[in-house]
């Protein structure tokens, strides 16, 4: 940058992150995106039931520590045998500490990995997914997106303490029919009581589950669109609107939520009532089997221990059964969105393409609309031809432009750039190549450096400075006192929207790409600022492909060649003249 005046200096630390690409491979079978980044933490998964299935053998031993205690120690008044009881029954305590200690960590750092694993799968497939496939409101489909995180909640916490718990009643069980058979029958009667009653609740929850879902993501659709339109909702006066809006979602999704915390509370307060009953109850039987002399003392302490230990994890396993409901329709929403094949497969690789453009027979209806944006359009656009496209609002002229690059897919017919088939393109070569400026501007956070190059590390300071003079941004950036590096929020608020569209043009003029598309890009500038632009990208343009969609009439200096559309449909095509001499005689 030393050639530069200090003033243009672009201060800026490239980051030593190397960005990469999202993997489109083809989408993967239902349920993979879960089950792989669960496979890939089973080994700690593995440590994590071992060190749960030695805790289980640990509660055995403070058991059995009590019988002997009460049933030989107490009654022979050996104290030396005390001590090595004391002794060994610490060391056991001291390991049971550990694993506790060790169990939590591993179920944290596979929690972890799982977060990591599933955030980076769902985000690839954000950006990979075709337009239209996307569900919903930006907001509702955000929160949609959020889900990944109940699901690593139920997998990566106490669920698998409480699933390695369960084959442990058995063996509890058979402890206590092996000290005291008769005390056995309490919690083997309370056993089923519990889990039946958390199994009946399912189907109710899970559909109380399924809607509370659907509400939660439309209190978050109101809220992100209520933060986004803020500007407009206040001057339309539209805030009582979307306070109704808001009011309503929340007090639906608040009695769901009710609903559900109450059928929920029946199983879990179930299973602590068992508990407690089961303890009682084995206490009261056992000592009328002490009377008859049927058991020792230290043979009911054990088996009232160990009976509650069987009741323990059903407490957990109740719990569970109420958020599995949750978790499923989590599961179910995010599998449809993650199963959904992405834009394109990745076979054919052009990383150049000469700038020709053909549409062949193409009718386009976005979805969800019956309509035909486009209507049998037929065109071809000879490399370094410079085509401007015009026609009435809502005419097709943008549709044309989300084709070209690949945004949306035709219904009917075939878009070819570089004589390829953009459905076969990677989307990638296909996007390197165009240099695209759309009618909604939009800029990210971020510097502005960051907005021009836009993380392609093929862009350099020199060449950022070059589209930024091209486009007329540099003027104004020139006078920052922050320049280049200044920093912009969510959106590229805090310029005005004029200056967003230089900075837009600005990134599209990098690289000298073959093929540009501009969707209005002068609509907010004024008229000096749009001449000079003109002038400058007289000369640039010349020998690249262009595609400019546009209201504006001294727009039509840069185009060679003029299509108007109507209805979807071309009705006129040929020398911007001629175009222009048949509307006046029309
Ligand atoms: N995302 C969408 N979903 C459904 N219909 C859409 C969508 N975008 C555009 N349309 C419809 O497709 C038709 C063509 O829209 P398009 O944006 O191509 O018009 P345009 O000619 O560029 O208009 P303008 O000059 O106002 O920008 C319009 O009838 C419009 O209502």
């Amino acid at each position: 940058m030393a050639s530069l005046p200090a003033t243009m200096a672009l201060v800026y630390d490239r980051p030593a992150l190397r960005i990469p690409r999202p993997d489109i491979s083809l989408p993967p079978a239902p349920g993979d995106w879960l089950r792989a980044p669960l496979w890939a933490n089973r080994g700690l998964f593995g440590q994590v039931v071992l060190a749960a299935a030695l805790i289980n053998v640990f509660a055995l031993a403070t058991s059995i520590f009590s019988m002997t205690v009460y049933n030989k120690i107490v009654p022979a008044g050996a104290t030396d045998s005390m001590t090595a009881l004391l002794i060994g029954i610490v060391l056991v305590l001291a390991f049971d500490f550990a694993l506790r200690g060790l169990r939590g960590y591993f179920v944290d750092v596979a929690g972890q990995n799982i977060d990591q694993q599933l955030g980076r799968r769902i985000f690839d497939q954000l950006m990979t997914m075709k337009l239209a496939d996307r569900q919903g409101s930006n907001g509702a489909f955000a929160g949609l997106l959020r889900e990944f995180e109940t699901l690593r909640e139920f997998f990566a916490s106490a669920t698998i303490t409480a699933l390695v718990d369960v084959p442990f009643i058995l063996l509890f069980l058979g402890v206590i029919f092996w000290v005291a058979p008769p005390l056995a029958l309490v919690p083997l009667f309370a056993i089923p009581v519990v889990i039946g009653i958390a199994w009946a609740s399912q189907p109710l929850l899970g559909r109380l589950a399924q809607a509370g879902l659907a509400e939660s993501l439309n209190k978050q659709g109101i809220i992100i669109e209520a933060i986004a339109g803020l500007e407009t909702i206040k001057t339309s006066r539209a805030g009582p609107l979307l306070a109704a809006r808001w009011h309503l979602a929340v007090l639906h999704h608040a009695a769901l939520s009710l609903r559900q915390r109450l059928i929920s509370a029946v199983a879990v307060n179930t299973a602590a009532t068992a508990q407690n009953l089961v303890y009682v109850l084995t206490v009261a039987i056992g000592v009328s089997l002490i009377a008859d002399r049927q058991l020792t003392m230290g043979a009911l302490i054990a088996a009232s221990m160990l009976a509650g230990r069987c009741v323990t994890p059903l407490g957990q396993i109740a719990a569970l059964l109420t958020r599995l409901s949750q978790t499923l329709s989590s599961y179910r929403a995010l599998d449809k969105v993650m199963t959904t094949p992405g834009e394109g497969s990745p076979t054919l690789r052009r990383p150049r393409l000469d700038g020709g453009i053909a549409f062949r027979n193409v009718t386009f209806r976005y979805p969800g609309s019956s309509a035909r944006a486009l209507d049998d359009v037929s065109f071809d656009i000879a490399p370094g031809e410079r085509v401007a496209i015009i026609g009435r609002v809502g005419s097709g002229k943008s549709t044309i432009a989300r084709l070209i690059l690949g945004l949306y897919e035709a219904s009917d017919g075939a878009v070819m750039v570089g004589d390829a088939d953009v459905r076969q393109l990677h989307p990638d070569d296909l996007r390197a190549n165009i240099g695209a400026v759309l009618q909604d501007v939009v800029l990210l956070s971020g510097s502005i450096r960051d907005n021009i190059a836009l993380g392609d590390p093929a862009i350099d300071d020199a060449e950022v400075l070059r589209a930024s003079r091209l486009s007329g941004a540099h003027d104004f950036i020139g006078r920052m006192a922050a320049g280049y590096d200044r920093q912009l929020a969510d959106r590229g608020e805090g310029l005005s929207g004029g200056q967003r569209q230089t900075i837009a043009i600005a990134r599209a003029l990098t690289l000298r790409r073959p093929i540009m598309i501009f969707d209005e890009p002068t609509s907010a500038m004024d008229t000096a600022s749009e001449d000079a632009l003109i002038e400058r990208l007289e000369t640039e343009l010349i020998g690249r492909t262009l595609v400019l969609v546009t209201h504006r009439q001294s727009m039509l200096r840069l185009a060679t060649r003029v299509i108007m559309i109507d209805a979807g449909r071309i009705v006129a095509d040929g020398a911007p003249a001629a175009v222009l001499k048949s509307l006046t005689t029309v």
